[in-house]
């Protein structure tokens, strides 16, 4: 095998996320359930003759080095070779971007995931889900949810995963045009980070397509972001609309794909808005 074509790399949402805490590194304890959904960016992987590693797709605002994407492939890379001694092939890889950057869907994380699980096939590396998972978290929290590959409860600081059955509905996503950088959003003095923890037994039992939880994020970021507050409020009034992870994008469960049409056709034309399906198992898994 020389390439491996059209490689899923889906959005998450998070349906809710806790702040219950801050470690001594600064990064917070959380809890959340990350749902996958059939909307994402698709990649593409061809071995090189050499051992550079390329991105052949141009990306507005991100160089090569500093790409996700490159950056999970060269810790690969590197890790196989410390395992036996050769240093594997380069690869180039294009992306079909559709994720908005800094959306809180998950586009970079999802990237780097699926670059680490295409090229562990690729490579024929052998290392096992934990050991990927392992590999990715220190380039992204988001990163070992994407590997484990289910619809999960999180904890940690997303690291702890266990698989959870979401809802069967569909979103409607709003993107309100704003890049949200996390870093600035856990940093601020506003935000809580004393919800108490929940158990997840509550959320598998709650029957109702919306509304468990709460995003602790949200307040901070529609604070700082005004048109996150616009999205919120003009999508809540068609469902529960909660922001995902530390923004940009605002969702809402519906029931079904008629009922994301009847909304998506009301979006206000200054916002980019799609629907999605509610996915149990990563879409990578039936390919590699
Ligand atoms: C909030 C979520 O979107 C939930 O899905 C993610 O956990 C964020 O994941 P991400 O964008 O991949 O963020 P990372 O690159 O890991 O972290 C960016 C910054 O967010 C803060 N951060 C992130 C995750 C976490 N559990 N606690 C934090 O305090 C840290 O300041 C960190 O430097
Ligand atoms: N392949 C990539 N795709 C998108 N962003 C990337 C990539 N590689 C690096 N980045 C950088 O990561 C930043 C965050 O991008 P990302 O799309 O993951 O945000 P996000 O959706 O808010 O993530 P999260 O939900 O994990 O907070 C971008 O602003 C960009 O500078």
């Amino acid at each position: 095998m020389t390439e491996l074509n059209h490689c899923p790399a889906p959005a998450k949402l998070n349906l809710f996320l806790h702040v219950n805490g801050r470690r001594a590194d600064g990064y917070h304890l959380l809890q959340t359930v990350f749902q996958l959904i059939d909307h994402g960016d698709t990649l593409h992987f061809t071995l090189r003759d050499d051992t550079v590693l390329r991105r052949v797709t141009d990306m507005p605002g991100v160089p090569e080095q500093s790409d996700l994407m490159i950056r999970a492939a060269t810790l690969l890379q590197a890790e196989v070779l410390r395992r036996t001694g050769v240093l594997p092939r380069g690869v180039d890889i294009a992306i079909d971007k559709v994720l908005p950057m800094g959306g809180g869907v998950g586009g970079g994380s999802s990237d780097a995931a699926t670059t680490l699980m295409a090229l562990n096939k690729l490579w024929n590396a052998g290392l096992s889900k934990q050991e990927l998972m392992d590999l990715g978290l220190p380039l992204g929290a988001d990163i070992p949810f994407f590997i484990f590959g289910e619809t999960a409860f999180a904890e940690g600081v997303g690291e702890a995963l266990q698989p959870v059955q979401a809802p069967d509905c569909w979103y409607v996503v709003i993107e309100p045009g704003v890049m949200v950088p996390t870093a600035a959003i856990f940093g601020s003095e506003q935000l809580t980070r004393d919800t108490p923890v929940v158990n997840i037994a509550d959320f598998s039992s709650h029957s109702r397509i919306a509304g468990f939880g709460k995003n602790d994020l949200q307040q901070v970021a529609t604070k700082l972001f005004p048109p996150v507050a616009e999205a919120v409020e003009w999508l809540g009034a068609y469902g529960d609309a909660r922001m995902t992870g530390s923004g940009a994008c605002v969702f809402s469960a519906v029931a079904s794909e008629d009922d994301a049409d009847a909304v998506l056709e009301k979006v206000p034309a200054k916002w980019k808005a799609w629907k999605a399906k509610a996915l149990q198992q990563h879409p990578i898994i039936a390919k590699l």
